[in-house]
């Protein structure tokens, strides 16, 4: 995480792909228009006792962009990229999905279909709940290929076995061949990579992509998968718990907490100065990269999203908990000076702006707490304040 600047004036994208002009010869739209744009996303299951597993989730996400959200268990995590896609069954979603300016929330299956076959690729945890295991590996990434574009038979096998390369899986032209239970997981996890860059995705998303895999074979997948994104200039939508791989992939980090996002910020913002006193427990509480302390488990238990906590949800749980603030009203959205790029880009572009901006939904940098060390106001860029609803 080198924190150097480019010293030329001439702006270079890592992958080239400028915004308002073409990626992969797909349309970009507008230079100022997002690849994807979440807005107040809300997405909630059942009526009688609904469970609302996102709560005004929104973010943008441009073009060669990586963006990571963490958060413990059912935060609301996984929920939000189904939502995004329209993968999420009997749920109701609504806000707004915009994917290159079209609205995705309450779009036919067969546009979501559309968008899911080429423009957005996707990876999960279970490689076993990708693939048919009646069928061979090959065959179904020949599928997406050609259910992406008309290539022959031909062509589309060439593909595949091109891209079961390109995710480094040996003798790709024999393991074209095997049905899914003869690779082993983290081959598994690579088929899918390859079968999710059938369609020539703009977009992966990666929902804890490495979870459940031996250390060695993670850190292979994390390197294949920031060389695909370097290589393809693609934007990634990241979902994992494990901050260590989020901050290997990500320049920038949300971070979700009982369906909200309560901090974002560049990576080095993020993992430099946390604001929110989850974060900072979060950040506690999981092995940190270079230093070697011991781990402290955040205290308490996440809470029920059938029926949250009024005020901030982490209250609870807050060492800054204020009773009377913080447990009455959702606390204002706080932006700190210390947004901006975190360098690694060599864009040069310092300056913050609504996509990376750091701020932090919380009380303990307000006038009206007496906050403490670990919240410091001279930080504080602009508060903006909500309308005073309860939760
Ligand atoms: N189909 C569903 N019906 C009802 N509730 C659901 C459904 N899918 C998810 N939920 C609930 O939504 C909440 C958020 O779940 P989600 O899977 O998004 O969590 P997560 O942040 O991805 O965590 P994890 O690390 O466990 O994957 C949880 O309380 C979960 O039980
Ligand atoms: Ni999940």
């Amino acid at each position: 995480m080198a924190d150097t600047h480019s010293t030329t004036d001439a702006p270079s994208t890592p992958s080239g792909a400028d915004a308002g002009e073409t990626v992969d010869g797909h349309d970009t739209g507008p230079a100022d228009q997002p690849l994807l744009r979440v807005e107040d996303l809300r997405t909630q299951f059942g009526h009688r006792d609904p469970l609302v597993a996102v709560d005004g989730v929104g973010f943008d996400l441009r073009a060669g962009e990586t963006l990571g959200v963490v958060g413990e268990s059912g935060a609301g995590k996984s929920v939000t990229v189904r939502s995004i896609v329209g993968l999420i069954g009997d749920g109701d979603v609504s806000g707004s999905v915009r994917w290159r300016g079209e609205e995705l929330v309450g779009a036919s299956t067969r546009e979501l279909r559309e968008v899911r076959g080429s423009g957005i690729g996707m990876v999960f945890q279970n490689a076993e709940a990708a693939f048919d295991p009646s069928r061979t590996v090959g065959a179904q990434i020949v599928e997406a290929v050609r259910a992406s574009r008309e290539v022959s038979k031909d062509e589309a096998r060439e593909e595949a076995i091109d891209l079961l390369a390109e995710v480094g899986i040996g003798d790709p032209a024999g393991r074209f061949r095997d049905y899914p239970h003869e690779y082993s997981g983290g081959m598994a996890q690579r088929a899918m990579v390859a079968m999710a860059l059938a369609g020539e995705p703009d977009l992966l998303i990666a929902d804890e992509p490495t979870t459940g895999l031996d250390v060695s074979v993670q850190a292979g997948l994390v390197d294949l998968l920031r060389d695909l994104v370097a290589d393809r200039g693609m934007s990634l939508l990241l979902i994992s718990h494990d901050l260590g791989v989020v901050s290997q992939l990500c320049e920038r980090i949300a971070v979700m907490y009982a369906g909200r996002i309560i901090e974002r910020g560049s990576r080095k913002a993020l993992l430099g100065s946390p604001r929110h006193p989850y974060t900072q427990a979060f950040l506690r509480s999981v092995p940190d990269v270079d230093v070697r302390r011991d781990l402290e488990p955040i205290g308490g238990s996440p809470p029920s999203l059938e029926d949250p906590p009024a005020g901030c949800r982490f209250h609870p749980r807050c060492p800054a908990a204020e009773a009377g603030l913080c447990d009455a009203a959702v606390p204002p959205t706080v932006r700190f000076a210390d947004g901006g790029d975190d360098g690694t880009s060599g864009d040069g572009d310092d300056a913050p702006t609504d996509a990376t901006a750091h701020e932090a939904t919380c009380y303990a940098y307000t006038e009206d707490h007496p906050g403490g060390d670990a919240y410091d106001r001279s930080a504080v860029e602009s508060i903006e304040w909500r309308g005073g609803e309860s939760r």
